[in-house]
């Protein structure tokens, strides 16, 4: 099915959906009825998102929760100081022992909390093997998935993803999932969300289509599993609660919803097709012409996160200076590659690497690709091909985990790559 936040019904069996109604008294097939609410009950009609799911068993049976050892996620952000330094690292290395999408996440940085409602936080995986018997959901906020190596089929309560790299999933705050690895490996990020969902931009001048369109964003049809553990080997729920990660017994697939209704409901998008604007005369826009999905904030035209892509494109500007400017914002950007080169770093960013560049720290292009960029013939067009970056940015201030600042995958010479811009100023 497709529109991003439609307002979607599928079954997978026949007559499961009540016509006229949300509860019968009896539900068809002899499933459960049950509510899945992502906003407020009260939330204005155009952000009010919730479905009606028909289930086999409801949501509430399973054991009861206990810690789950898993210290590489979390969301300790600290609360010190932090380092206003350039950051850049190289991949997560792939692990040795089995390690599925949930043991392997790793949690790099983040702001705020799911406690606040606001803030962000960044992760990444690297998985070699399947969630087997296991199930996972996150209470914290919405799961923005994007793949940098591997395919992944993500199955959740509502229905089966695929996603590849270059194409995201988003997974509403709740809704349970397993992640198989279709290809063996997997690595990517994960951008935890604990403010307001996910929504698509306003376009302002640019008019009524453009940027992400909303007909690209793709939801699975309903599609259930009737699987009761073995006798005497439960399978595993995961909970991520306020911070924390929870495992709680469950003697069935909690992958048993066999119809539903509703706009609340998880969704995959392909970068590919982002419609990607820019200037047809001069100067290089601000990034913010990249938007993909924003996630708003209580003040009006500042996001609590924005996740902007920087996709294949066309670059004709005259007179200027093409590549990203050097500069200074008061927002915070975490950025990593899913695909080939990024135009402003003419190496050392590598695809499954990231940056991080907080508050007011300056950065922009590396030397190299400054005295490039200052000499390139500017009378002829020039194609940006092949290469896929993405950028989390926030209003508040990116806080690195102390493991990431200790990670033995980052570079610690980041800033050696702007050493090597000249002084060319002649008084
Ligand atoms: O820092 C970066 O590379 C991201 C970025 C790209 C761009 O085109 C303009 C501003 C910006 O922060
Ligand atoms: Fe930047």
């Amino acid at each position: 099915m497709s529109g991003f936040g439609n307002e979607f019904a599928t079954q997978a069996l026949p007559g499961t959906l009540p016509e006229g109604r949300n509860s019968p008294q009896k539900v068809a097939h002899g499933l459960y009825a049950e509510q899945l609410t992502g906003t407020a009950f009260t939330a204005p009609r155009h952000a009010n998102r919730r479905s009606w799911l028909y289930r086999i068993r409801p949501a509430a049976m399973h054991g009861a929760f206990s810690p789950f050892e898993q210290p590489r996620f979390h969301n300790d952000f600290q609360s010190g100081p932090v380092t206003p330094d350039q950051l850049r690292w190289d991949p997560l290395p792939m692990p040795e022992p089995p390690t599925d999408f949930a043991e392997g996440l790793f949690t790099m940085a983040g702001n705020g909390s799911a406690e606040a409602q606001a803030g962000i936080g960044i992760h990444l995986y690297a998985a070699n093997r399947s969630m087997q018997d296991r199930f996972f959901y996150n209470a914290d906020g919405e799961l923005l998935i994007v793949p940098q190596l591997g395919r992944l089929r993500i199955a959740t309560e509502l229905g089966v993803l695929e996603v590849e790299p270059q194409e995201i999933a988003l997974i509403p705050r709740g809704v349970r999932f397993r992640v198989e690895l279709l290809d063996g490996t997997a690595r990517g990020y994960v951008c935890e969300n604990f403010g307001a969902m996910f929504r698509l931009p306003d376009l302002g001048p640019i008019g009524s289509n453009g940027l992400a369109n909303a007909r690209d964003f793709l939801i699975p049809e309903a599609a259930f599993e009737d699987i009761d553990a073995p006798e005497g080997k439960p399978f595993e729920l995961i909970g991520k609660f306020q911070g924390h990660l929870w495992r709680a017994d469950i003697g069935h697939s909690p992958l048993d919803v066999v119809g539903w209704h509703g706009n609340y409901a998880p969704c995959k998008y392909d970068l590919r097709r982002f419609n990607t604007i820019g200037t047809i005369s001069y100067d290089h826009p601000d990034p913010s012409i990249f938007l993909v999905l924003h996630s708003p904030s209580d003040t009006p035209g500042t996001s609590n996160i924005d996740f902007a892509i920087f996709p294949p494109r066309w670059l004709v500007a005259q007179d200027t200076f093409r590549p990203p400017w050097f500069h200074r914002n008061i927002a915070s950007e975490y950025m990593g590659l899913i695909h080939g080169a990024y135009d402003a770093k003419a190496e050392g960013f590598v695809p499954g690497g990231s940056s991080l560049h907080n508050s007011m720290t300056g950065h922009g292009p590396d030397a190299a690709t400054f005295d490039k960029a200052s000499k390139a013939d500017l009378s002829m067009p020039d194609v940006i091909s092949g290469t896929m970056a993405f950028m989390f940015e926030t209003r508040a201030v990116i806080r690195p985990t102390t493991q990431a600042l200790a990670a033995r995958h980052r570079q610690r010479d980041y800033q050696a790559c702007w050493a090597g811009l000249e002084k060319h100023f002649i008084g």
